[in-house]
């Protein structure tokens, strides 16, 4: 990837030029969800990271993630969605049903760039609300590993070989971007592809999707279209991962040190030198 494809940050300009993420993530008991969520969005040059969450979260989240503010997770009194230029929903929601008025409310309503991931991916699938996905007006990017994947195909599990078959299926069923992680992550959108060459096995660790969905929603939020932010998304998480395995190994790297090497990769990729990629 080349390092042209990022946005300059202009001398004159403040937070409020680099968008906010809204992080609908976590729930009691997964509260590390949203925070490698929210820390790698921060991590990711988003002006403003807010957390719409339970308020048994708040004290664990202020501290462990301090640069984000926290709502509680209502959207009729406390949040207008369409404040945030991006929104990442899912990683760590959880599956109950308390879930439904907030899916709905975000695929009928929100107008901007929505990364659905995990729980997120799972709730549409087990409380029927594709309809409300395939009509939704936002630009959409789905991050589902090859579990999730095949959950959203209602099949048993994907063989590795239809990988790209069953990205293109759900692609072609959803009309969003998509995201299928693992080795080489692809990212589809309709009539294109891209295929990832950055990351390692390392990553297979729990927090590394959620620290994906932050990245990809952070980018979102500071114009990149859907599409792009993907694209760039994976190539930088994947690049985080690489640098960690360079500096820890990738036995015992964790979640939170991928997030943590997020801006390194960005400045890889800026400069376009280190990386050793130049495509
Ligand atoms: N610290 C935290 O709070 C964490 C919370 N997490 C959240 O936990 C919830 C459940 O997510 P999980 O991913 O753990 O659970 P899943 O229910 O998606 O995974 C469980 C099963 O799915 C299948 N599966 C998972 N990854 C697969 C792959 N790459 N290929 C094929 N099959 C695969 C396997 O059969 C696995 O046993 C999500 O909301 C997630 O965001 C996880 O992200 C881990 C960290
Ligand atoms: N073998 C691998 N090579 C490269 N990347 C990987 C590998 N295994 C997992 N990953 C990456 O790690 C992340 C795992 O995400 P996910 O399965 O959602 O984990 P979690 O839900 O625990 O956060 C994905 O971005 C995936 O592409
Ligand atoms: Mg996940």
């Amino acid at each position: 990837m080349n390092g042209n494809v990022l946005k300059p940050r202009k001398i004159q300009s403040h937070k409020g030029d680099y968008g906010k993420v809204l992080a609908v993530s976590g729930s009691v008991g997964m509260a590390g969800a949203a925070v490698m969520c929210g820390r790698a969005a921060i991590r990711s040059g988003a002006g403003l990271v807010r957390f719409a969450v339970p308020k048994e979260l708040f004290n664990i989240l202020q501290i462990c993630v301090p640069e984000a503010t926290c709502l509680e997770r209502d959207f009729e009194n406390v949040i207008d969605i369409n404040d945030y230029e991006a929104i990442a929903l899912g990683s760590g929601l959880g599956l109950e049903k308390s879930n439904i008025p907030i899916l709905k409310k975000v695929l009928n309503d929100y107008k901007g760039t929505l990364v659905l991931d995990a729980d997120g991916l799972n709730c549409v699938m087990k409380y029927s609300l594709y309809g409300n996905l395939k009509a939704s007006q936002a630009d959409i990017i789905l991050t589902p590993h090859m579990g999730e994947a095949a959950r959203l195909l209602e099949v048993e599990s994907i063989d590795i070989k239809d990988r790209e078959k069953a990205a293109r299926e759900i692609q072609e069923a959803f009309g969003t971007t998509v995201v299928m992680k693992g080795a080489n992550t692809l990212v589809l959108t309709e009539n294109k592809i891209y295929v990832n060459d950055t990351g390692n096995p390392g990553m297979a660790t729990g927090g590394s999707g959620d620290v994906l969905t932050g990245i990809i929603a952070s980018l979102a939020a500071q114009g990149y279209s859907g599409y792009e932010a993907a694209k760039i998304g994976v190539y930088i998480h994947g690049l985080a991962g690489d640098i960690c395995a360079e500096e820890i190994g990738q036995i015992g790297m964790t979640a939170m040190d991928i997030a943590d090497r997020v801006p390194e990769a960005f400045r890889r990729l800026a400069s376009n030198s280190n990386d050793g990629r130049d495509k």
